[in-house]
C-alpha cells in the first residue's frame, strides 16, 4: 500500500487523504493519525485504512468525512439498520458486537487510568443482552416531510433533520407497527405537526413504551395543546386494534425548549401505565417517569449490585439519585432499611406506589436534592451511619459537596452507577484520594448496544472495614 506523503497534502478544509483507523473516541468515531496530526472520522473502524476527505481543520486535529473505504477492518460489520448512515439514534451499527463490548471496556479503563489515577483496576467482563432489539421505550419528534406526510424517527446527526422510521432494529420489535400506523393515522385526523421555531401547531413527539416480560404497551402524544380533535375515537381504535395496548395518553408540552414532556400527563383511554416484571418485583410505570431502557440488562446489573456489596439483611442502605426505586426497592429486600433521594417528585411518587404494590416496607423516600439531604441524614443519624450508600447520579457526576458529605457519612461501602466514565473517575479519585476507600472493582454494563454509550458501577469499600 503506498501511502501519499503527508507533506505534499494542504492541512486545510477540503483536503483528501489516506488513513489508517487505530482507534475510536469518546464520540464513537474512528480515530486515524495524519503525520503528527489526529483526525477523527465517524463511521469508520480500527482496522480500516480510509480516504477521507478533511471537513473542520484544527492546528492539531481535523474532523473528516469517509469519502472511499481502502481496506475493510476485521471487526466492520454490515449494518442492521437501513438507516444506519444517515440516522443519529446509533453510531456504531457498522461495527461488530465483540468489538463494541471491548472498545466499551477499554474506555472504562482509560478514563479509570488517566482520569482517576487507578492503576490496572478490576474490571469484570461487559454485561450484555440482546444487541438488537432491546429498547422498552422510545420517543421520537414528529415532523413533516416536504411532501407533507408524518414523519417520527431520531434527528440526523448533528443536525435537527428528522430520519423517518418505520421500523428501528434496536427498539422492541412489538413498537415497529405501533409506530408506522400511529404515523399514518395521526397523518389521516390531520393532526397538525408542532413548528418548533414558529411555535405553531400541536404534535411534538411520540412515545412508546413496553413491558419486556408482560408484553403490555403504552403510547403516548406529546402535545403543544391540552387536547386533539377526536383522540378518544382515535384512542378507542388504537385499544381496540392493538390488544396488547393498556392505554393512550396525551402529555401537555406548551413550552418551547427541548424538554419532551410536559408537566401534565391525560389517559385518553385505558390506562396511564403499564405493568412489568423487574427483579422479581410487580412495578407499575407510567408514560413519563424514567425507568432503564434495558430492562434485562438492567436487572443483570442489579443482582451485581446487590452480590458484590455482600449484603447480610443488616445493613441501612442509601440510594441516592433513585428515580422509581429501580434499584432501591429489589435491594430494601436485602438490607434492614433502605432509603432513597430522588429531585423528581413524580419518579418519588411512582417509587412508593411501586413499594405498596409489593409489600416492602422497610423503605422511605425522600424528595429533594442529594446535595441538601445527605447532610440532613448526618445530621439526623448519627447513630445509625449508613453501611452501604448507592449513587446513580446524572452524566455530570456528583458536585463536590455531595463527595463531601458521602466522606463525612463514611459508609463500609459505596456503589456508584455511572453513564460517564470520565465523570465516574473524577467522582472515585476524590473519594479515594483520602486513601479511607478503595476502589474493588468495576462493572462494565452495556445497556445501549449499537452506541457509544457504556454504563457502569463502581465497587468502593472503606479501608479496615470488617468487610474487607
Ligand atoms: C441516571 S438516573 C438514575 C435513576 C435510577 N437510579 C434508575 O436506575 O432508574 C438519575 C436520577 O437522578 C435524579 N437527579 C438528578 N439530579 C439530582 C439531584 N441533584 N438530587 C436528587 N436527584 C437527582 C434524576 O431525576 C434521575 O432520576
Amino acid at each position: 500500500m503506498t501511502h501519499s506523503p503527508v507533506s505534499s497534502i494542504p492541512w486545510q478544509q477540503g483536503s483528501i487523504v489516506e488513513i489508517d483507523i487505530t482507534d475510536l473516541c469518546d464520540r464513537g468515531d474512528g480515530v486515524g493519525r495524519w503525520g503528527d496530526r489526529v483526525v477523527f472520522v465517524p463511521d469508520t473502524v480500527p482496522g480500516d485504512r480510509a480516504c477521507v476527505r478533511l471537513v473542520r481543520v484544527k492546528p492539531q486535529y481535523a474532523d473528516a468525512k469517509l469519502r472511499e473505504l481502502l481496506e475493510a477492518s476485521p471487526h466492520r460489520i454490515r449494518p442492521r439498520c437501513i438507516v444506519a448512515d444517515k440516522c443519529g439514534g446509533c453510531q456504531w451499527q457498522h461495527v461488530s458486537d465483540d468489538f463494541q463490548r471491548q472498545a466499551k471496556v477499554d474506555r472504562i479503563r482509560q478514563a479509570l487510568e488517566r482520569i482517576g489515577g487507578f492503576q490496572a483496576p478490576e474490571i469484570g467482563p461487559i454485561l450484555t443482552g440482546d444487541p438488537l432489539g432491546y429498547r422498552n421505550k422510545v420517543t421520537y419528534p414528529l415532523g413533516r416531510s416536504q411532501t407533507g406526510s408524518v414523519q417520527a424517527g431520531y434527528y440526523r446527526r448533528g443536525t435537527h433533520t428528522l430520519v423517518n422510521l418505520n421500523r428501528c432494529p434496536v427498539q422492541d420489535p412489538h413498537l415497529d407497527s405501533l409506530l408506522a400506523d400511529v404515523k399514518r393515522d395521526i397523518e389521516a385526523r390531520g393532526w397538525s405537526i408542532y413548528n418548533q421555531t414558529r411555535r405553531t401547531g400541536r404534535l411534538r413527539h411520540l412515545s412508546l413504551r413496553v413491558g419486556r416480560r408482560t408484553g403490555e404497551l403504552l403510547l403516548t402524544l406529546v402535545s403543544a395543546t391540552t387536547d386533539l380533535p377526536d383522540i378518544e375515537a382515535q384512542g378507542a381504535r388504537w385499544l381496540e386494534r392493538y390488544p396488547q395496548l393498556v392505554g393512550v395518553c396525551l402529555n401537555h408540552n406548551p413550552e418551547p425548549g427541548n424538554n419532551i414532556f410536559g408537566s401534565s400527563t391525560r389517559c385518553i383511554v385505558g390506562r396511564d401505565a403499564i405493568f412489568e416484571t423487574f427483579a422479581g418485583l410487580d412495578l407499575q410505570l407510567t408514560a413519563d417517569t424514567f425507568f432503564q431502557v434495558n430492562t434485562e440488562v438492567a436487572e443483570h446489573l442489579c443482582d451485581v449490585v446487590s452480590e458484590r456489596l455482600e449484603l447480610t439483611g443488616n445493613e441501612l442502605l442509601i440510594d441516592a439519585y433513585c428515580g422509581i426505586g429501580t434499584f432501591t426497592l429489589p435491594l430494601a429486600r436485602h438490607v434492614r432499611q433502605a432509603i432513597g433521594i430522588e429531585s423528581q417528585a413524580a419518579a418519588v411518587t411512582q417509587a412508593e406506589h411501586n413499594a405498596a404494590r409489593n409489600a416492602i416496607a422497610n423503605v422511605t423516600f425522600y424528595v429533594g436534592n442529594v446535595r441538601d439531604w445527605l447532610p440532613k441524614l448526618l445530621a439526623s443519624s448519627a447513630s445509625t451511619c449508613p453501611d452501604a450508600i448507592l449513587l446513580d447520579p446524572p452524566r455530570k457526576g456528583c458536585d463536590r459537596a455531595v463527595l463531601d458529605a458521602l466522606l463525612e457519612l463514611n459508609p463500609s461501602q459505596i456503589a456508584y452507577v455511572s453513564c460517564k466514565p470520565a465523570t465516574l473517575a473524577r467522582d472515585l479519585n476524590a473519594l479515594c484520594a483520602t486513601s479511607r476507600y478503595h476502589l474493588r472493582y468495576v462493572q462494565p454494563a452495556d445497556f445501549f448496544p449499537q452506541t457509544t454509550h457504556v454504563e457502569a458501577v463502581a465497587f468502593l469499600r472503606r479501608e479496615g472495614s470488617s468487610l474487607a
